[in-house]
């Protein structure tokens, strides 16, 4: 071969070569927010504001190791989607340097403001995620704009790890044996810890010596350096009510604790910081970012999945895997990627006119997190919240620059976790049916500007309910239901890989779903009248939604108009790519992440995750990166 044959060359693109106009337009859109305005007042966060790309001067860069001009023809893996799992996969293996990988990102790199917890909330606007619109259901999101919910998942090197709020949880242990239990050997909770515990660089003050916890890994995971007073009335609430301090990270983890979270002396801790940085200057590493995937390459003749097609500015190339193409897009495009090959369900792909390559259940199963976050409680003492108009000062911002706490360091006000199983649970044994979380902000701690934008909630009922609390300390605590019995799904929308596909998250279908979130809400309203709470004279806001105004407030009705007014996503859509035994006829993918009837085709990412679990799911997405890498390693003999 001469030396240029080993670089791949742009094809000609004859369909689908431009990206939709909505992705197009937030590329060029700097976020607004008063903290970020103080920010920028500080030479440590300078930059031109009339870049187009607001954040360009920012942004981790990737380019190719030394000595490479382009991408070459062919890799050993390609990976596809540099998030949570990918990165790991990516990372894994490439060391030793006995096989080459390519992974491929949408995305581009992550910016220094993601790395500042606080505004974590901030990026749900901006070109850093893909803006997921869930399709109209009816009764549900009332309160969001054009009644719809809003999904949205990051588009960054780092993936939704990027743009997440950094919670760090790992799942009860009966829900991975659950799992394991199914017939998906390899994925008990002794087995999955392993992992867990590989990537993991824990600094827990309280739990320094816990053999559940490690010092060796790339993920560091720490204690949120900054504590309202509001988190320890939180435990301690809890504690009168009967719950256990626990590490909710252990296998004894139904109780109440301060979050651990993903990061580093209060910087993010994203999973391309923790797994790509270090590692980008391999000569068999090579990282795309700004590369969409369209197309898995797979002979159909041999059902063999041999490379992808993808699009990086403008051009069109096709780059061949000696071993295997690994999936890693996350719960939405990797299922969407599988349809747009010819992977899916039958009847759907044909109506399409897709040429079946596998007849299988892609997208047929998607479970989610469904949160409240409407309560807002009110206080006669002040100075216990995040009020951005405090936050906003020189002084936290110098803080957080030069020692990495303070205001800044928070997780946007979140700060403690509680798993509690209502009275209405049918479980036996410390089986959690609700997480709790408590925080020391609210919907109108920041006027308004950035959370409830970004999760889209309407003005009429944000101006109604919220307004008249801003500049009042105010918080919430918000409830996340684990198991939910309401079953969604996706869809095709059309041929054009850059078309969303259509999702139906089908929530609150299931009235148990419904009664158990009410039941969340009463266990709420019993903290917030305990002692913890009532000596800062904590009050319910009880401002009626105007939707709702027929029922009696706090009666069930109220509270059930309440959950569909305000019908918050935590974001953890999994099970499009469901994993299962071969006796599972909604599973994709085997337990050892290989595509049922492909060969050297994987899916690894949050997509595979088959049940619910008790757990926020960036830390999961980690793990199947750590134990997929393991898999396919072994596969090879590498
Ligand atoms: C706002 C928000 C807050 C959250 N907070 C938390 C939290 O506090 N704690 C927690 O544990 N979890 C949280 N989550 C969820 C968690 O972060 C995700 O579930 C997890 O990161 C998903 O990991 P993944 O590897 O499956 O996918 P992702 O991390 O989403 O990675 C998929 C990657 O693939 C890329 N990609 C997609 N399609 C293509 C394509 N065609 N070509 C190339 N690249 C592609 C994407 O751009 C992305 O980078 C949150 C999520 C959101 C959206």
């Amino acid at each position: 071969r001469r030396p240029h044959d080993h670089y791949a060359k742009p094809q000609v693109c004859k369909q689908f070569c431009s990206e939709n106009k909505i992705v197009q337009k937030r590329e060029n859109y700097t976020p607004k927010s008063r903290i970020v305005d103080v920010m920028l007042q500080t030479p440590m966060f300078a930059f031109n504001r009339s870049d187009s790309d607001g954040f360009s001067a920012f942004r981790d860069q990737y380019d190719l190791p030394k000595g490479f001009k382009g991408p070459l023809t062919e890799y050993d893996f390609i990976v596809v989607g540099a998030g949570s799992a990918g990165s790991v996969l990516a990372a894994r293996l490439s060391e030793g340097g006995k096989a080459s990988v390519l992974l491929l990102e949408a995305g581009l790199g992550e910016s220094m403001l993601t790395s500042v917890p606080t505004l974590a909330p901030l990026f749900q606007m901006t070109s850093s995620v893909w803006p997921y619109l869930m399709e109209h259901q009816p009764n549900v999101c009332m309160g969001m704009e054009n009644e719809r919910c809003f999904w949205p998942r990051g588009r960054a090197v780092g993936g939704t790890s990027v743009v997440n709020y950094m919670i760090y949880t790992r799942g009860m242990k009966e829900d991975w044996d659950r799992i394991a239990a199914k017939g998906n050997y390899g994925w008990s909770y002794e087995d999955v810890l392993k992992y867990y515990m590989k990537s993991e660089r824990a600094h827990l003050r309280e739990f320094k010596n816990s053999p559940w916890h490690s010092k060796d890994g790339e993920l560091t995971v720490e204690d949120i350096p900054f504590r309202s007073k509001l988190s320890k009335a939180f435990l301690d609430a809890g504690k009168l009510l009967g719950n256990r301090r626990v590490d909710y990270n252990s296998p004894d983890g139904f109780g109440f604790s301060y979050i651990q979270a993903t990061m580093s002396r209060g910087i993010r801790m994203s999973s391309a910081k923790a797994f790509l940085h270090n590692n980008k200057k391999r000569k068999n590493l090579h990282i795309l970012p700004n590369s969409r995937v369209t197309k898995i390459l797979i002979d159909p003749a041999t059902k063999t999945a041999t490379g992808v097609q993808f699009r990086t500015n403008g051009q069109i190339y096709e780059i061949r895997a000696k071993k295997e193409v690994i999936l890693s897009a996350g719960p939405i495009e990797s299922p969407h990627l599988l349809m747009l090959s010819g992977i899916g369900p039958r009847k759907d792909l044909e109506s399409f006119g897709i040429e079946v390559v596998q007849d299988l259940p892609v997208g047929e199963t998607l479970y989610d997190h469904i949160s409240y976050t409407g309560l807002a409680f009110v206080m006669n003492t002040t100075r216990l919240t995040l009020l951005e108009s405090n936050v906003a000062s020189l002084g936290n911002v110098l803080q957080y620059t030069q020692f990495g706490d303070g205001p800044l360091s928070s997780l946007a006000g979140v700060e403690t976790l509680g798993y509690i199983k209502t009275n209405i649970s049918e479980e036996i044994g410390d089986f959690p049916d609700i997480e709790l979380i408590g925080t020391c902000a609210s919907l109108a701690s920041d006027d308004g500007k950035v959370v409830a934008k970004g999760v889209r909630l309407a003005d009429w009922l944000y101006n109604d309910v919220y307004k008249p609390l801003e500049g009042i300390d105010s918080f919430t605590i918000l409830l996340m239901l684990l198991h939910p019995k309401s079953k969604g799904y996706m869809k095709l929308r059309s041929i054009n890989p850059f078309d969303q596909p259509k999702l139906y998250g089908n929530y609150l279908t299931h009235q148990k779903d419904v009664s158990t979130m009410i039941a969340g809400i009463r266990y709420i309203l019993q903290m917030i009248d305990t002692p913890p709470f009532q000596k800062f004279g904590t009050k319910l806001h009880k401002k009626k939604f105007p939707n709702c105004k027929m029922f009696e407030f706090g009666s069930d009705g109220y509270w059930e108009c309440a959950i569909r007014t305000i019908t918050a996503t935590l974001h953890h859509q999994i099970s499009t790519c469901k994993m299962g035994p071969p006796s599972d006829p909604s599973a994709v993918v085997d337990p050892e992440l290989r595509v049922y009837g492909i060969r050297n085709l994987r899916v690894a990412d949050t997509s595979i995750i088959p049940n619910t679990i008790a757990a926020h799911t960036n830390a999961p997405g980690i793990m199947i990166g750590e134990k997929g890498a393991d898999m396919v390693k072994q596969t090879w003999g590498l």
